[in-house]
């Protein structure tokens, strides 16, 4: 199996003394940071450089022919990118002190608890990272492109936002930092976790388990297995997910459900990386990068007391949000010719096609269920076809008899205390919520209103006419 390295960039050890490299190199190797590098003599540093993609350097101040403060100002010239951290001796603080002036991330005294200096690279590790992902989406804004559609081409969408999602996943493609996915029920979460996986180039698995409703207990055993005898019935030891994910991905759905017990147990594998087995008192590493998802709005479940502020602050460095199917409805007409093509194709029938206004009628609808939804609804009116049309029956109950939205009462809510809008407050309200809807597609928000195109366009002429008298 390949073993991945990390982080993304090598770290180079630079120091004349071996036993403080071999040291250092077990320790950080030890905490998962396997792409190292060690030099012992910094005459080398400039060759290592130019072959090897270097991120982070922890340098020693004290070395015979080369001091580490001329290699610090050589790398600061030659690669002002890469993050230098110095070790000094213990009586050489000043020297230390100005290497940071010169650059230099933070200084550590060569005798300091290893607990320290690497804590000091764990915080320039994530600073790197930071900046890399910080370049590489800079990039993709600017050029607009994805550098792997392949592997995005089951997601189906031509809607702007869903494709900065996309450029913004490619950029955090291959941190180790957990990701949180939020969106409505059936937008397509779990799809973004499979792509967020594909990625990553990782070799391990990706490992999926639904959290909602499952107890502390169950939480614990689930994610970190247990050992042998941990509990009555426990006469074997178990290997739990976070393990069988090593190398991969956990994908954690439905987070927003986790009891506050569970949720501190989660909040401490991100922070250190760690975790107990049930019943063990020997720790293991995590070697799996963690992706959640969850169709409820933490920020509310925070103000509750539900969420943990912290857990949440740890998940959202890296956040997506995917839009409601309602707020992409170019996505439509897209989306039922593909549901239609695989339900074809899984009930083995002869390829259908849907009337043209199919898509325009269901725009009007809100679709909780999203593309899931959708996706059924599509499934069921392809089961029930005989001719090559699609039997649209499936859809008629969200229409009434002019292809219009039903409207129920508790859709449309005017609170008795209030004082009713205009008919032509309303009206303009309704027209500028019908063209956001429809992406500014004049037809499209017509349909919606149940008017003409040109009877919209001339609304729209009088709005603006009259916004520019006000
Ligand atoms: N853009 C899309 N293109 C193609 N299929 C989609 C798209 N979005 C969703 N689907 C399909 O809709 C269904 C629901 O998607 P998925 O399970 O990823 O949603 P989810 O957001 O994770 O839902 P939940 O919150 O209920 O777990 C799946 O069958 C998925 O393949």
């Amino acid at each position: 199996m390949k073993y991945n390295l990390y982080p993304q960039f090598k770290i180079l050890l630079v120091d004349d003394e071996v036993a403080f490299l071999r040291s250092m190199s077990l320790t950080l190797e030890r905490q998962g940071y396997n792409n190292l590098m060690t030099c012992s003599d910094p005459s080398l540093v400039p060759s290592l450089m130019e072959k090897e993609d270097v991120g982070l350097v922890l340098l020693d101040l004290t070395m015979p022919r080369i001091s580490g403060q001329k290699v610090l100002s050589w790398l600061k010239e030659e690669y002002p990118n890469v993050c230098v951290i110095i070790i000094s001796g213990v009586n050489q603080v000043d020297s230390a002190v100005e290497c940071v002036k010169q650059g230099a991330f933070d200084y550590f005294v060569k005798t300091s608890d290893q607990n320290q200096i690497l804590d000091g690279l764990k915080r320039a590790i994530h600073t790197q990272e930071l900046t890399l992902e910080n370049q590489a989406l800079r990039s993709q804004i600017l050029s607009n492109e994805l550098e792997r559609p392949d592997i995005f081409s089951k997601i189906i969408t031509s809607d702007q936002v869903m494709w900065s999602v996309f450029r913004y996943i490619e950029s955090i493609a291959s941190t180790r930092q957990p990701v949180l996915i939020s969106g409505e029920s059936g937008v397509g979460k779990e799809l973004i976790a499979n792509v967020i996986h594909e990625l990553s180039n990782c070799s391990g698995p990706l490992v999926s388990v639904n959290v909602a409703g499952v107890d502390d207990n169950v939480f614990a055993d689930t994610l970190f297995g247990h050992s042998r005898g941990a509990f009555t019935g426990a006469d074997k030891t178990r290997l739990g997910l976070v393990e069988k994910a090593a190398n991969g991905t956990l994908f954690l759905d439905e987070i927003g459900d986790l009891s506050l017990a569970s949720q501190i147990k989660l909040l401490r594998l991100l922070q250190e990386g760690e975790y107990y087995p049930v019943g063990s008192d020997k720790p293991k590493r995590m070697e799996a990068r963690i992706v959640v998802a969850t169709h409820q709005k933490l920020e509310e479940l925070q103000a509750e007391g539900k969420f943990r502020k912290d857990l949440f602050f740890r998940l959202k460095t890296h956040m997506v949000n995917i839009p409601p199917l309602r707020e992409r409805l170019a996505d439509l007409p897209l989306l039922i010719d593909h549901f239609i093509k695989s339900a074809c194709e899984e009930m083995n029938k002869p390829a259908l096609t849907a009337p043209k206004s199919l898509s325009v009628s269901l725009s009007q609808y809100t679709f909780p269920g999203n593309a899931r939804e959708l996706k059924a609804l599509v499934y069921d009116a392809v089961s029930q076809s005989t001719s090559n049309k699609l039997n649209c029956a499936p859809f008629e109950p969200l229409l009434n008899k002019d292809n219009h939205l039903v409207f129920t009462e508790s859709q449309v809510q005017f609170p008795t205390n209030t004082q009713l809008p205009t008919l032509s407050n309303m009206a303009d309200l309704l027209v500028e919520e019908a063209m956001k809807r429809a992406s500014n597609n004049q037809s499209l928000a017509a349909r919606m209103l149940g008017i003409s195109q040109p009877a919209l366009s001339k609304r729209l002429k009088n709005m603006k006419e009259s916004q520019h008298r006000n």
